[in-house]
């Protein structure tokens, strides 16, 4: 069982992350994970975030070599196992994410990003989404890189909610304006009922 939790930066996913982390409704063999992950894969794409003058298609490629090693030596061998398996970020980022940064490239850029990964990736079982706007976002985040901005986040947005349309049913919503207790119960709640 593969759960992710997607949300636009500042979101609070690392917040809900620590609280699964240490919550008893969450079976003590749960893989944690992320992405991007601490492979050096990760390593590359941390670089080319810090990169304002990084290539929109070689970056696309970097997280996409990321998660392919993430699904070939985390994912599978836990799956492969039963044993569940959360993970902070995930394909759908890529979808949302890099449908913005290529969409001056390409006409549905969401979709040609969805195509790369299609035949291979591992589809999650559940999302859950930590749904804030775009303002909030960039303020809670502090803004430090190049796609903490209000206005490039209401467009990852978009693209979040256009994954959402299409798979309603994968996606669990969670109303991230609320306190940080009032979001990790609901976290808590949609993950010890999907395990
Ligand atoms: N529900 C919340 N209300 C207010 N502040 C929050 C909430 N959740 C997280 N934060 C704060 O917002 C910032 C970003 O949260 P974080 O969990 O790092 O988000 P993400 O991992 O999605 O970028 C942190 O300073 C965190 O303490
Ligand atoms: C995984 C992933 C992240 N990103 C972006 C989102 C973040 O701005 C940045 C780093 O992700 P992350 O470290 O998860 O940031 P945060 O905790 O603030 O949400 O990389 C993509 O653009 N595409 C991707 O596929």
């Amino acid at each position: 069982m593969l759960v992710t939790l997607e949300g636009l930066d500042g979101s609070g996913k690392t917040t809900c992350m620590d609280a699964l982390q240490s919550a008893d409704a969450v079976p003590p063999e749960t893989v944690f994970t992320r992405e991007p992950t601490t492979s050096w894969y990760g390593e590359a794409v941390r670089r080319s975030i810090q990169d304002d003058d990084a290539d929109s298609l070689a970056e696309l490629f970097l997280y996409t070599a990321d998660h392919a090693d993430h699904v070939a030596n985390t994912i599978e061998p836990a799956i492969e196992t039963g044993t569940p398996i959360i993970s902070d970020r995930y394909s759908d980022s890529r979808y949302a994410y890099q449908g913005v940064t290529l969409s001056d490239r390409f006409d549905d850029a969401v979709n040609f990003v969805k195509e790369i990964h299609e035949p291979w990736t591992r589809p999650p079982e559940a999302t859950l989404y930590l749904d804030i706007d775009p303002e909030t976002a960039a303020k809670r985040s502090g803004a430090t890189n190049k796609f903490e901005r209000a206005e490039y986040l209401e467009r990852v947005q978009s693209n979040y909610e256009r994954l959402i349309e299409a798979e309603p049913e994968r996606f669990i919503r969670i109303d991230a304006t609320q306190s940080e207790e009032h979001v990790r119960d609901a976290v808590l709640d949609a993950v010890e009922t999907v395990l």
